[in-house]
């Protein structure tokens, strides 16, 4: 469980791994994002993309039950999907919109070299900017080629159309495909002798499971201790350790874990941000969903930000390539598109290099070990099965946003890892062989597009902690007026603590006169051992309470009660100072008292008979809370509460 304290992001902190703090990263993806906006959304390049949604199967196990048509991936916020419209069941909301054109045969590549797509994307799109001839992968890549197994080579889809955002979809099939992607994430001890040589004993194996329970001990641990000197000072970062780290983890492991837990944070970041109101059908923020996914986990939000650094490194990176008009070429058939597309494409990658003073990842510290290639092997390996595991989403959309953001993360990686750790064109070669620097539409696509979902989730959550801050602020306030309304309510005027009798030793004329008045006010505080400031306090409190109560919604029984309560005093002369004069009799004390006899039975009866109608209104909004929290709605505040009545007041 984690406390306030946890959930505070301090923005000079570092990301953990990275080389740049929260704020740098937001000051970065402030300059990046509208050029990166402008790129993504208005080139056919950018906004199109390749891949083979409909004709894999899940590699791993029999996906059947994990489809969106399913139940129990279905639904999540409600029982049962008959209740909400049909175009706002998950199976709807997983569904791909849009045209769609298959890739091109050989015989359609030759008769229509202009137009191979026929138009099928929609009269204005550049196809030349779209499709793509050349799809063959080689052993650097980090992710499977789309047209690893399947015979066809896929469909073209507009991203634009599909906009990554909640679906609905959920439960036992969405579990089994992320419990398997961090599953991937158990390297084999083999791979990182130097991190065995830490000290670390083996002589009794370890399951994964209890390993895993060790890490997750440990981590908590270190948090705790983190905590407690982030309270002394602030500056200390707050933890991105994971839960999956092993004592002798490794910076390689972290990376890995982080990739793949920063990929799980911004997906779940765009679902909460752009979140189905299944009650009301509009799309909107659920800060409830963020606070649930996000909020109360900053090593999520830390590892997003990782991911962030990543990419802007790689895209950096990739300037100078994408540059040169020998390197690379846009849109084959259009000089004019393929010049706009590069130059927004520079636009990106410049502001990525030089928003920031220095890089914001280093990865020339990865892979430096003595058996590094195996390491970099197996790490590459992982990430394949990772980006297989997409095959096994059964929503539509869910799919193409993961295959698109595993293979972007895949491209960073191979550009990061695979390609000489030099910024000029003529260095665009393997750095272990000499094989040409070369990447594909798709890859490019999907880096890009994974950027600019990571930069959208950075803007996202800063709004959304915004927000939190906002009702943080607000709660605290209202708690703070009803503690106060508390106070006022249980505090029992003194004139109740007082004597009833007032003794005064000179009777006063009785007279109109608002000076008089207050003398004898003062004459009776005075005789009963109050000052006349605390008696001018007093009627302020008073005034003060009054004010509170109307503001904490006090229902008719509470105001019976007051009613009952006050009622006495203000009818009884002998503690009204205009009426201080006036020696009370016994049958003035004993009208009083059966006055209030005769209020309070009044009020007691009256309590009994409204009182199924109070159960009833109880039950009810009670009934409207529950709901408004079962389907994801901000729950609305209580309008009633439990109160004892002071008795010392009657
Ligand atoms: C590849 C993929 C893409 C998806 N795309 C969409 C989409 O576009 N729209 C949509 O509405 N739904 C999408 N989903 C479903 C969505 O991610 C959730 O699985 C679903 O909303 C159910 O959420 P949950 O609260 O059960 O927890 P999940 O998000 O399913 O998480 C499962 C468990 O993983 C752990 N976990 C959660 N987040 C992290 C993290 N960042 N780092 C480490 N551990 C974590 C937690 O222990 C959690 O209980 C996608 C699922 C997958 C597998």
């Amino acid at each position: 469980k984690s406390d306030d304290k946890s959930c505070a992001i301090s923005p000079k902190a570092i990301v953990s791994d990275a080389c740049a703090s929260y704020s740098t990263l937001e000051h970065l993806n402030h300059d990046v994002k509208p050029a990166l906006d402008d790129l993504t959304r208005t080139t056919d390049f950018f906004s199109h993309y390749r891949l083979n949604l409909f004709n894999k199967r899940c590699p791993f196990w029999n996906d059947e039950n994990g489809m969106c048509g399913n139940i129990a991936c279905a639904v999540e916020t409600l029982d049962n999907e008959e209740d909400i419209p049909e175009v706002w069941r998950a199976s709807e909301l997983g569904k791909l919109e849009g045209p769609r054109a298959k890739h091109p045969g050989k015989s359609v590549q030759r008769q229509e070299p202009k137009r191979p797509l026929q138009g099928k994307l929609g009269e204005n799109v550049g196809e030349s900017c779209v499709v793509e001839y050349d799809d063959e992968c080689d052993d650097r890549d980090y992710c499977v080629p789309d047209d690893e197994s399947a015979a066809s080579k896929g469909d073209y889809v507009s991203l634009l159309r599909n906009p990554e955002r909640f679906t609905g979809y959920a439960g036992d099939g969405a579990k089994q495909v992320w419990d398997a992607v961090y599953r991937e994430n158990c390297f084999q001890k083999s791979s990182f002798p130097q991190s065995a040589s830490l000290g670390e004993t083996y002589s009794v194996p370890k399951g994964p499971a209890a390993q895993d329970f060790r890490a997750v001990m440990q981590a908590a641990g270190r948090q705790q201790v983190l905590e407690q000197q982030r309270e002394q000072n602030p500056l200390v970062p707050f933890v991105a350790k994971t839960g999956l780290e092993l004592e002798d983890e490794c910076l390689e492991k972290r990376v890995f874990y982080k990739v793949v837990s920063g990929m799980h944070a911004s997906i779940s970041t765009h679902l909460c941000w752009d979140f189905l109101n299944q009650t009301t059908g509009q799309w909107q923020p659920n800060l409830s969903c963020y606070i649930n996914r996000l909020h109360k986990f900053p090593d999520r939000i830390s590892n997003l930000y990782f991911n962030y650094a990543l990419l802007t490194r790689a895209v950096a990176k990739l300037g100078p390539y994408l540059s040169s008009h020998e390197e690379y070429t846009f849109c084959t058939g259009d000089p004019a598109q393929d010049a706009d597309t590069r130059a927004k494409v520079l636009a990106v990658t410049s502001k990525a290099a030089n928003s920031v003073p220095g890089p914001v990842f280093d990865e020339s510290l990865m892979f430096k070990n003595g058996e590094g290639p195996s390491l970099k092997e197996d790490f590459r390996n992982r990430f394949r099965n990772v980006s297989r595991l997409m095959d096994c989403v059964g929503c539509d959309k869910c799919r193409l946003w993961g295959k698109l953001q595993t293979a972007g993360y895949g491209t960073a990686l191979k550009v990061l890892f695979e390609f000489a750790n030099n910024d000029t064109p003529a260095a665009t070669t393997s750095t272990s062989d000499e094989i040409p620097f070369k990447l594909k539409r798709t890859e490019l696509v999907a880096l890009f597009n994974t950027y600019a979902r990571l930069s959208s989730s950075l803007e996202a959550v800063q709004k959304f902690r915004a927000m939190v801050e906002e009702t943080e602020t607000e709660s605290k306030e209202s708690h703070e007026e009803v503690e106060a309304a508390k106070k006022w309510t249980h505090h029992i005027p003194d004139r109740a603590k007082k004597p009833r009798h007032v003794i005064v030793s000179t009777p006063v004329a009785p007279d109109n006169d608002a000076t008089t008045a207050t003398t004898a006010a003062v004459d009776e505080t005075t005789a009963a051992g109050v000052t006349p400031a605390a008696k001018v306090e007093e009627k302020k409190e008073q005034q003060q309470q009054q004010q509170v109560q109307v503001q904490v919604k006090e229902n008719d029984d509470d105001d019976e009660f007051h009613e009952f309560q006050e009622q006495p005093q203000q009818q009884q002369p002998d503690t009204d100072p205009k009426f201080a004069y006036k020696k009370r009799t016994i049958k003035d004390d004993i009208d009083s008292e059966f006055k209030a006899v005769f209020a309070a039975f009044k009020l007691v009866i009256k309590s009994y008979v409204r009182l199924p109608g109070l159960f009833y209104e109880i039950a009810i909004t009670e009934l409207k809370r529950f709901w408004q929290f079962y389907i994801g709605l901000p729950v609305m505040p209580r309008t009633w509460e439990f109160r004892r009545p002071s008795f010392d007041e009657l």
